[in-house]
């Protein structure tokens, strides 16, 4: 998995055309979407992942915590982005893990958004430019750790 942290006075999106045949179904509400004062977490899910998903489920979200505490962000952004890596996972296996570490980041308290999966987006994005502001994760699941 990859992953690209950018500390944001703002991050927000409006979904467009189908980038899946058959993309995640949304609400109209799903539409559009905006948090400030955010970390946002554009998310690569690499092949390498599908062989432990719930394990690099768990080193993401320690990766986004670790982060998101050094910068003092309370709001978390999830982004699917499929631009990070050029071996990505099946959609239907990066859609689960997408979607566990927005449920695991929303148990630890977080105020979390989820962009819509399968889509192409317009999105605007303010990043902070501080140090920490603009960081990038790599995860594997362990080699042949059975589970
Ligand atoms: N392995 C993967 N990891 C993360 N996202 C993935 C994925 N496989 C499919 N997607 C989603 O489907 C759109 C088309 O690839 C992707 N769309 C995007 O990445 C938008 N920024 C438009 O390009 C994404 O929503």
């Amino acid at each position: 998995m990859r992953m690209l942290l950018i500390h944001a006075d703002y991050l927000e999106y409006e979904v467009r055309d189908k980038a899946l045949k058959n993309p995640e179904p949304i609400s109209d509400e799903q539409r559009k979407g905006r948090l400030d004062e955010v970390l946002a977490v554009f998310i690569s899910v690499e092949k390498v992942d599908e062989a432990n998903p719930e394990e690099v489920v768990g080193k993401a979200v320690a990766e986004i915590e670790d982060v998101a505490k050094q910068v003092k962000a309370e709001r978390i952004f999830v982004y699917p982005f499929a631009h990070l890596s050029s071996e990505l996972a099946k959609p239907d296996v990066a859609l689960e893990v997408l979607k566990k570490i927005e449920e695991k980041l929303k148990e630890k308290g977080y105020e979390v958004k989820r962009a819509p999966f399968g889509y192409y987006k317009a999105f605007k994005l303010s990043c902070k430019g501080h140090p920490l502001a603009e960081l990038s994760r790599t995860i594997v699941p362990e080699e042949g750790v059975s589970k």
